[in-house]
């Protein structure tokens, strides 16, 4: 069973208006609202691709109740903690006509450690068989090595790890050896204080992921497509899907859904690559998280994942 985690979920109110300029009232038309935040997404997307999965979480007041609902309306099973104080954040996400993205962001509510404890004992029944997706940042007042904290917690139980994070929360869950961390390029370069303008520079910095205890690193490189380095020296890249961006909002957390579908269909990084490929393009081209229908339908457009 695949369990995904998300500290920090959100609504995700996405708006296109026909005109975007700063510091201006800008109007929209029409708005598309559904739950978020990463962990929440690829729970999304898996129920949607028939994967059965369960979105853990912490989550607090009106917004939350909604994310919870809205989650399960979309066929996903949940088990929240559930805060008194406060209330989930509402993230905007303004996508301008020229295809450019602004994200506004909240840093959530306040994170008691109680809520923590509480979310940390939902974990200890996994075992031999399961996949934790640990996704998204972690609220200010929780301690920033919680994911690797939960996987040490985890550790000996045969559970599969796959960790999306950035910063220092994401160097210090190496050292627990997870299955995949996906850092797209600009958070790869971040870590180490470089830019990553091509493919063979991410394979380069991706190799120093896996030195630091990484089983798979794949790095997703938007409308280039995504390179994956593994334990085994073994580097792939693969092609994004031509097409018309409407949205990539979720388009990371999609390609996560579909590495593993992809990996429990076929059993290969190959196959997993390009599904989550698949995916990640299904999302961009959708408002939205994409349905695991039209990610079946944009499959046979992923190219071979081939050496490099
Ligand atoms: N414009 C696009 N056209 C085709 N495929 C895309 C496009 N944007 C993203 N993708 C696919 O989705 C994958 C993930 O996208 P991206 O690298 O933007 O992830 P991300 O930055 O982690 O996104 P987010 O944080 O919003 O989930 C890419 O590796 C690519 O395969
Ligand atoms: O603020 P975080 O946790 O880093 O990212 C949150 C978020 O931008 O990520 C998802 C897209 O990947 C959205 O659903 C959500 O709003």
């Amino acid at each position: 069973m695949v369990y995904t985690v998300t500290l920090n979920p959100a609504i995700d109110y996405i708006v296109s208006p026909a005109k975007f300029s700063a510091g201006e009232i800008n109007r929209y038309q029409k708005a598309v609202y559904g739950p978020g935040g990463k962990g929440a997404n690829v729970s999304l997307l898996l129920s949607s691709l028939g994967v059965r999965n369960r979105a853990l979480g912490i989550c607090a007041g009106f917004s939350g109740g909604e994310i919870v609902r809205l989650l399960e309306e979309r066929g996903c099973e949940t088990d929240f903690v559930r805060m008194p104080q406060g209330h989930s954040r509402i993230n905007v996400k303004v996508c301008a006509p020229d295809g450019e993205e602004t994200d506004l962001n909240g840093d959530g509510p306040d994170t008691p450690p109680e809520a923590v404890e509480e979310l940390l004992q939902k974990l200890d029944g996994l075992g031999e068989g399961d996949t934790l997706v640990l996704a998204g940042s972690i609220p200010r007042s929780v301690p920033g090595d919680i994911y690797a904290a939960m996987l040490r917690r985890l550790e000996g139980r045969g559970v599969l790890a796959v960790v999306d994070a950035t910063g220092e929360a994401l160097r210090c869950v190496l050292p627990c050896r997870p299955f995949l961390v996906k850092p797209n390029s600009d958070e790869l370069g971040e870590l180490f204080g470089v830019e990553i303008p091509d493919v063979g520079t991410a394979k380069e910095y991706a190799k120093l992921l896996v030195r630091e205890g990484a089983r798979n690193v794949v790095v997703s490189m938007g409308d280039k497509g995504a390179l994956l380095v593994g334990e085994t020296g073994q580097s792939l890249f693969c092609r994004a899907v031509r097409g018309e961006a409407v949205s990539t909002v979720g388009a990371g957390d999609s390609l996560v859904a579909g590495f593993l579908y992809g990996y429990g269909l076929h059993g290969t990084l190959q196959g997993a690559l390009q599904w989550g490929v698949a995916a990640g393009a299904a999302t961009a081209f959708s408002k939205g998280i994409a349905s695991g229908d039209a990610v079946k339908a944009l499959y046979p457009r992923a190219g071979n994942p081939s050496p490099i």
